[in-house]
């Protein structure tokens, strides 16, 4: 069980001349200050997929950075099995298994031995690594190209390599920042199914995506942030409820309100 209360980061700006003009018209903007996210909180429990949903800027990737201690938060905690991981970040990479959206590969190093390399970071044993990065192969149909260097891998190559590597250590929670972004559908689709594999041996999974139809397929449980702040935790099916069974619609009513204030302040 994972629990995040009131995640808070502002960033200081160290030109705000060369903000996009959506960002100097939004309202978390404060003086020299963004106030990336503002206030987050959510749960996913032992098995839930949990979709993170939110439109572009709203704070997704600042939060799953702060989940997997990347980022220090300014403020609010995040407890895995009761233990406050912010203090220790330590703990926290051992429970927690995070894909970035930069996968961050080295380029010299064949797919194996990019996981390879993360694994001995994690202290495991040789044997171990073998047994596991065979196992991972196998589940997303890395054979073809896991002893070649990772230099010149497709974008699909290079995402399944990153969550073998971000997995190897049997993380208690796994993160991943859209890991179907840039993929082919077949290769999306293996990575839809390795994360319903982790679901079935009860690992929890949070994922942030702009498919809905991954949502719809794959989470217990849906998280709306928009503009730094958590405005919908709930069910699939409560998400469903929102508009009568259509998932954009759904969408569109919890970041409306928003938009609505947005253009009132116009
Ligand atoms: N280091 C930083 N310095 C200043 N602003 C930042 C920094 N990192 C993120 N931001 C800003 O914070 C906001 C939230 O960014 P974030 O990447 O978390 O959004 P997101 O929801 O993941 O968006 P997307 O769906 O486009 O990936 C954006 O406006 C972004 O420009």
């Amino acid at each position: 069980m994972i629990e995040i209360k009131q995640l808070a980061k502002k960033f200081a700006l160290e030109n705000p001349k060369k903000l996009s003009d959506q960002e100097k018209k939004d309202p978390r903007l404060k003086g020299r200050f963004f106030h990336s996210v503002k206030e987050v909180s959510f749960a996913c429990g032992k098995g839930q997929v949990l979709g993170l949903l939110g439109p572009n800027g709203a704070g997704k990737t600042t939060t799953l950075r702060m989940l997997s201690t990347a980022l220090k938060p300014d403020s609010g905690s995040v407890f895995i099995a009761g233990e406050n991981v912010l203090e220790n970040p330590l703990l926290a990479r051992r429970k927690i298994g995070f894909l970035s959206g930069t996968t961050g590969l080295y380029g010299r190093l064949t797919g194996r031995e990019n996981i390879q390399y993360f694994a001995r970071l994690h202290g495991l044993h040789k044997s171990l690594i073998d047994m596991r990065i065979q196992e991972l192969a196998e589940l997303l149909d890395m054979h073809s190209f896991l002893d070649r260097r990772s230099e010149h891998f497709s974008t699909g190559m290079k995402q399944k390599t990153a969550i073998a590597r971000a997995v190897i250590h049997q993380p208690e929670l796994v993160i991943l920042d859209e890991p179907t972004t840039g993929l082919d559908i077949m290769a999306a689709q293996t990575v839809l199914e390795f994360i319903r594999g982790l679901k079935a041996k009860g690992t929890p999974v949070i994922f942030s995506t702009h498919h809905l139809d991954e949502v719809n397929e794959l989470c217990e449980k849906v998280v709306v942030i928009d503009q730094g702040v958590s405005r919908f935790e709930g069910s699939l099916q409560r998400f469903k409820d929102l508009a009568d069974n259509s998932l954009h619609q759904s969408f569109m009513a919890v970041i409306q309100p928003t938009l609505n204030d947005i253009q009132g302040e116009v």
